[in-house]
């Protein structure tokens, strides 16, 4: 999977259009209910706004004519009633279509976020988080517009136009086809427009998606472009970003607004040829006044629908590419999921047995991160990973939780296969703390609590004063109750690994991964932690990488990894005996403590 970044357009899947259309409207059909109701209001609606040219020619034709003052007044009062049905069917129309078309936006929104959430770290490796915010917000609240008014125009139009069309025909079929002609001119205009916008629609839509990758981007690392005094630069980028979005839209807009002009050259030329064939060839004399009339009240009927229906299918061509990106995301396999017959790891004691596993990152298939990797380690067992950066021990820890598949031989936990395992029954056993610990924003209490949502207040307390946070946590003014603001602003950096600790402990994980976790904390804070992680797991197995030699001495054994295998194993002494790699790496910061 190639990285895709602020500064490259997204690759999309060709996919056809009619498909994507069709899969969107599939959607309203869980409210069939509903719709049945509303088309039956509708029909109500549209039989009355049909009637009124009838009701206007009957009166003109017949009443006027016969000067029949009684049948005037009778046909008046029955026109308002109708008024009034149709104003109250129209309104429950469209209440009832507002609230399925919002429905369905929540359950595409709901599937699109679920799905997101099943999506392994490989498919966020490859894209900006930004572009991802950008399918779900962006690109589902178009969808709103299309299929609200789907629902609350291109039905009655539709149906309008058909009646009109049908009425007109019966009426005077040569009157009809008088006002119909210019039709064929107007779906051939409509083809080609669409052909082009929609292209320029897709490409609109990556600009956007850019734009907001990156300022997602730069607003996350505002602290690091402040620092280098970069703002000129990150400004620049966001003009350029800007021009080219603002410029993909000009070229989208300047061939969509077409769609209008299309539209009312050919209604005024089906006009104008009404009332030519009307008035100079078949003559008004042979048609009746009321008829005519009524076909000229007709023929607006016929043609402000069908530029709703114009502009509806200019909003559906805008937007269809954002449907387009959605389904783009939901079609997308996780690349780690449950598989088929998976079962839960039953509580994990802690065996872990690495069979010569390789591992290639997707983007890379052929460069070996890891290379025919064995290792076993019994429960209870304390392993730290040494090695210089980029060696792969993040990778290995990684594939423990299962966040990335082996790309050949076997991980096994208590004998179990990993990868036979259900995802949950396991992730949810291993306590994983990274150097970036990020803190939701909510209480220091909601933040502990999150690695066990069941845990209890003592638990909580108790877990936070093993990793020693208890203690500066009272120090704050509110306690447990202090609010924190996303990714734990307002907290030093070594409080919020504290909160992180916290965490991990409750949440009493069968093993226990420590990535650089404690390289934010001082060496006396590390040593209360050190102390707490030892009293809470002891008998746990735990993986500890770091690259402060002092806190992985105590380890029951040390892999040294480098070029994607492990170099050297054994314990602190017996490494230091065999003068080999981690010999020279613990003598090398020896030598730099001394210098200090
Ligand atoms: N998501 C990824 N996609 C592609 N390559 C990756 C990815 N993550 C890491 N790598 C590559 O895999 C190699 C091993 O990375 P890893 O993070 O396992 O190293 P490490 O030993 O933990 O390094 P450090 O001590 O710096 O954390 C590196 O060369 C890195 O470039």
């Amino acid at each position: 999977m190639a990285v895709n970044s602020s500064r490259i357009d997204e690759d999309q899947k060709e996919v056809l259009k009619k498909d994507t259309m069709l899969r969107m409207f599939k959607y309203l059909l869980d409210y069939k209910k509903e719709i049945v109701i509303v088309l039956f209001v509708m029909a109500g609606t549209i039989t009355i706004s049909l009637l009124a040219p009838l009701i206007m020619e009957y009166a003109i034709n017949v009443c006027v004519a016969q000067k029949d003052m009684k049948g005037l007044l009778r046909l008046g009062a029955g026109a308002v009633v109708l008024y009034l049905l149709f104003l109250m069917g129209t309104k429950i129309r469209m209440r009832l279509m507002a609230e399925v078309s919002n429905k369905v936006l929540l359950n595409i929104r709901e599937e699109l976020y679920r799905h997101i959430q099943t999506l392994g770290f490989g498919f966020f490796d490859s894209r900006p988080t930004g572009k991802i915010l950008a399918r779900i917000i962006g690109d589902v609240n178009s969808l709103k517009d299309v299929l609200s008014d789907s629902v609350t125009q291109l039905i009655p139009d539709l149906l309008t136009v058909i009646f009109v069309a049908v009425i007109m025909l019966v009426k005077n079929y040569r009157l009809a086809m008088a006002a119909l002609l210019t039709l064929p001119i107007l779906a051939v205009g409509m083809f080609f427009i669409e052909t082009t916008v929609h292209r320029r629609w897709q490409v609109y839509r990556k600009k956007t998606s850019n734009l907001n990758a990156y300022v997602h981007e730069d607003l996350s690392g505002i602290r690091i472009i402040q620092s280098f005094a970069a703002e000129p630069e990150t400004k620049k980028m966001f003009h350029d970003l800007v021009n080219q979005h603002y410029r993909s839209f000009i070229d989208a807009v300047l061939v969509a607004d077409a769609f209008g002009p299309l539209v009312e050259i050919t209604w005024g030329l089906g006009g104008f040829l009404l009332y030519f064939i009307g008035i100079r060839i078949v003559g008004v004399e042979q048609i009746g006044i009321g008829t005519f009339l009524a076909f000229s009240t007709y023929i607006a009927m016929f043609w402000s629908p069908i530029r709703n229906l114009a502009n509806f299918y200019n909003k559906l061509t805008t937007n269809i590419s954002a449907a387009e990106r959605i389904f783009d995301i939901i079609d997308t396999e996780s690349e780690i999921m449950d598989q088929a017959g998976a079962e839960d790891l039953q509580e994990i004691k802690g065996e872990v047995v690495f069979e010569n596993v390789s591992f290639a990152y997707s983007d890379e298939p052929d460069r070996l991160i890891l290379n025919n990797v064995s290792f076993s380690v019994k429960p209870g067992e304390t392993i730290a990973l040494v090695g210089p950066t980029g060696a792969g021990k993040t990778t290995i820890v990684n594939l423990i939780s299962r966040f990335y598949e082996a790309t050949k031989g076997s991980i096994k936990i208590d004998g179990h296969e990993v990868k036979d395992a259900t995802l949950k029954s396991l992730r949810s056993q291993m306590g994983i703390m990274t150097q970036d610990n990020f803190l939701f924003s909510g209480t220091i209490r909601d933040n502990i609590r999150y690695g066990r949502l069941d845990a209890s207040e003592e638990e909580v307390v108790e877990a936070a004063k093993a990793v020693s946070a208890h203690d500066f946590i009272m120090k704050l003014e509110q306690g447990y109750d202090t609010v924190i603001s996303e990714r734990g602003a307002g907290l030093s950096i070594g409080q919020r690994q504290l909160l992180a600790f916290a965490r991990t402990m409750v949440s009493r994980p069968g093993i226990l991964i420590l990535d650089e976790a404690t390289s934010s904390i001082d060496t006396h804070t590390e040593l209360l932690v050190q102390k707490g992680i030892d009293a809470l797991l002891k008998g746990r197995t735990s993986f500890i990488i770091a690259h402060r030699l002092s806190t992985i001495r105590k380890a029951d054994r040390i892999f040294v990894i480098d070029q994607g295998n492990i170099m050297e194993s054994g314990s602190h002494e017996e490494l230091l005996n065999l003068q080999g790699a981690y010999y020279k790496l613990y003598r090398s910061q020896f030598s730099q403590m001394e210098k200090d």
